[in-house]
Formats: structure tokens, sequence, C-alpha cells
């Protein structure tokens, strides 16, 4: 059995599903976020979306329980990786953040520690120069839902180890995921790919070919993707989307460039899924959509 004892800094929407998928993968793993309100969303959220696989079936409440009794959230940082084999990071997609939170993982984490970004797109090299500990420095991109999606896009930075990368491979292997391994250029292999896909559909959306629902069920039906491209930005976010739209435009120039109508929504605070409202507005019963 690989690295065991796991910390994940940041228990938003993609670190409480890393923590779930670790747990279910019988992984130790203490939960940090430095909102004790997003610590206590993230546990309900676990426990929703544990049910669901007992209601599909393929778990009962005793393996509910133990899953549960894996993860232990805590209210410090130091308490979260002092101990730490592996440090997972999934703090909003900000490079200054990042290494902050990188800078202040690495003084306190065991010296010989990997430590993880879960980064959408960002310069993995940049986020490990702010470590004394580079070749332990990788991305560990996960894919949202995390519990659900089998893959997780190894990042190799400008001096990742070898030995760090065979490291992350078999935990994600231990845990029931697949793993790419991927070069640390802006967006990687799926970022950049979604990003163009995504890109076009709010354009599209924008200049009103299409109202959002059609624009979803054309892509669900006609292309076969399991979600329509809008639904899927208002479950990743739009903040997110929007944050990741401007560094991949740093990086490859005006084709990535945001619509306007993303930034609106974004400034008006409409988030999508994580706010209740986005391309559509979600209610506890079930979503409408906004035409
Ligand atoms: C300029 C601005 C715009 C463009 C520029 C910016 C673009 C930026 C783009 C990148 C942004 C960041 C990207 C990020 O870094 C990487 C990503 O995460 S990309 C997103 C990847 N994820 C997807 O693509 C999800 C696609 N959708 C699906 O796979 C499915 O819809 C679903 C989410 C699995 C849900 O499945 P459905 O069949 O639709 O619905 P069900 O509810 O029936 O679920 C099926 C099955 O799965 C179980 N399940 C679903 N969700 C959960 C959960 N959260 N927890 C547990 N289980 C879950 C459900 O129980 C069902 O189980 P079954 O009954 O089938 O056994
Ligand atoms: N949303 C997605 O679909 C998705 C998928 C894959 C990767 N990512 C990436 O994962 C990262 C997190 O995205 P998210 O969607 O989970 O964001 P989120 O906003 O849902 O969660 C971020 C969490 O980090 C916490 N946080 C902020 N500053 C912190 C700090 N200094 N220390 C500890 N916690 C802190 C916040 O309180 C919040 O709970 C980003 O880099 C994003 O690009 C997102």
């Amino acid at each position: 059995m690989g690295l065991t004892k796991i910390a994940v800094i940041g228990a938003g929407l993609m670190g409480s599903g890393i923590a779930q998928s670790l747990a279910m993968g019988g992984k130790r793993v203490k939960l940090y976020d430095s909102s004790k309100q997003s610590l206590k969303r993230a546990e309900d959220s676990i426990e929703k979306s544990l049910q669901r696989f007992v209601k599909a079936g393929t778990m009962n409440e005793e393996a509910v329980f133990t899953v549960m009794e894996h993860i232990h959230p805590v209210h410090d940082v130091w308490e979260a990786v002092k101990d730490a084999e592996l440090v997972i990071e999934a703090v909003p997609e900000s490079l200054s953040l990042k290494k902050l939170v990188f800078e202040e993982i690495d003084r306190l984490a065991p010296e010989e520690a990997i430590l993880a970004t879960n980064t959408s797109e960002l310069s993995v090299t940049a986020i490990a120069a702010a470590t004394s500990r580079p070749d332990k420095v990788l991305g560990m991109h996960w894919f949202n839902p995390a519990p659900v999606m089998r893959l997780i896009e190894i990042v190799q930075g400008e001096d990742t180890s070898p030995e760090t990368i065979k490291a992350v491979e078999e935990v994600s292997q231990e845990i029931g995921k697949e793993t790419v391994l991927v070069k640390d250029r802006q967006g990687f292999v799926t970022t950049r790919a979604l990003t163009a896909h995504l890109l076009e559909c709010i354009r599209m959306h924008e200049e009103g070919v299409a109202n959002a629902k059609d624009i979803d069920k054309a892509i669900r039906l006609g292309l076969n993707y399991p979600m329509g491209p809008l639904e899927l930005a208002d479950l990743i976010g739009l903040d997110t989307m929007l944050f990741v739209s401007e560094g991949m435009t740093a990086a490859y120039g005006d084709r990535f460039l945001p619509p306007q109508s993303l930034r609106k929504m974004v400034e008006a605070g409409h988030f999508g899924r994580k706010t209740g409202k986005g391309f559509y507005t979600y209610t506890v019963q079930r979503e409408t959509s906004k035409q």
C-alpha cells in the first residue's frame, strides 16, 4: 500500500469530492478549509454523495460509516499536514493564492511529503517554485464530480522527480482511478480541450443561436456528451470558468477571451449550482431553465 496519510487543503466543490474519493479508497484523510462554513458544507455534500452510491446499490450503510470514519475535518492547517505523506491543494484558481498556500504547507508538512495541486490550468512549475521541494510538487488534476469521474491528470512540473510521479500514479490507481501524464503547459490536455468546447457554446448562447436548454440538448443527444455544455459550466462553477478563461487567455491570446455574458454573471454573483443560479436556476426539487 502506497501513500496512506493524506491531507486535502480546500474543502469546496473539488476538495470535498477528492477527500471522499480517497476515503472510499481506504486512505486516511484530513480535510482543512479556511472557512468553517465550507468545512461543514463539505461534510454534508460528502454524506449526500455517499447516499447516491447507497441508492445506486454500490454501497451499504456500513461502508458509508467506514468512509466517513476515514475523513477527519480539521480547523487548523498544521493539524492537517503535520503527518501527511501527500498534501492535495484545492483552493480557488488563483496563482497568487496557490503560491501562498504552498509556501505555508511547505513549511509545515514533513520534508518527505509530496505536495500536489488540483489546479485546472495554472503553472505547476510556478507553484512548485514557491516551495523548497520542487522535486516533490506536481499537478494532480481531478475531475468533477471527483467520486464518479475516473481520471486523474498528472502534470509534471519542470523539476518534478520520477519518484514523485510514480508515488502519485500508485495512490491514484489504489483508489480506482486511471492516470495520464502530461507536460506542464497551460491547460494541460483536458482543460485546453474543454475550454475550446465550452467557449464556443457560451458564445453561441450569447449570440442567441439557440436557448440554453436547446444548446445543451443538441450537444447531449447530437454528440452523445453525458452533459450539455451550459449545465456543465454551472456544475464546474462560473467563477472557476472565468478564472480559467483568464489564465488561458494570458497563455494563448484572444481565442480564450471570456464572453461578456460570462463575466456579467460572475460579477452578479451567479456562479451556477453553487449559488443556485447560473445558466439555469436551481431549487431543491428541480432545476428550471433560464431561457
Ligand atoms: C470563457 C468562459 C467559458 C469557457 C472558458 C473556461 C472553460 C473552463 C473549462 C475548464 C474548467 C475547469 C475544468 C476542471 O479542471 C476539470 C473538470 O472537472 S471538467 C468537468 C468534468 N466532468 C464532466 O464532464 C461531467 C460530465 N457529466 C457526467 O459525467 C454525468 O452527467 C454525471 C455528473 C456523472 C451525472 O451523471 P448523470 O447520468 O447525468 O446523472 P445521474 O444523477 O444519473 O448520475 C449517474 C450516476 O453517477 C452517480 N453520481 C452522479 N453524481 C454523483 C455524485 N456527486 N456522487 C456520487 N454519485 C454520483 C449517480 O448516483 C448515478 O449512479 P448510477 O445510478 O448510474 O450507479
Ligand atoms: N470546479 C471544478 O469543476 C473543478 C474541477 C477540477 C479542478 N478544479 C480546480 O480545483 C480548485 C478548487 O476549485 P473548486 O471548484 O473546488 O473551488 P471552490 O470555490 O468550490 O472551493 C475552494 C475552497 O477553498 C477554500 N479556501 C480558500 N482559500 C483557502 C486557504 N487559504 N486555505 C484553505 N482553504 C481555502 C474556500 O473556502 C473553498 O471552500 C481550483 O484550482 C479549480 O480550478 C475545479
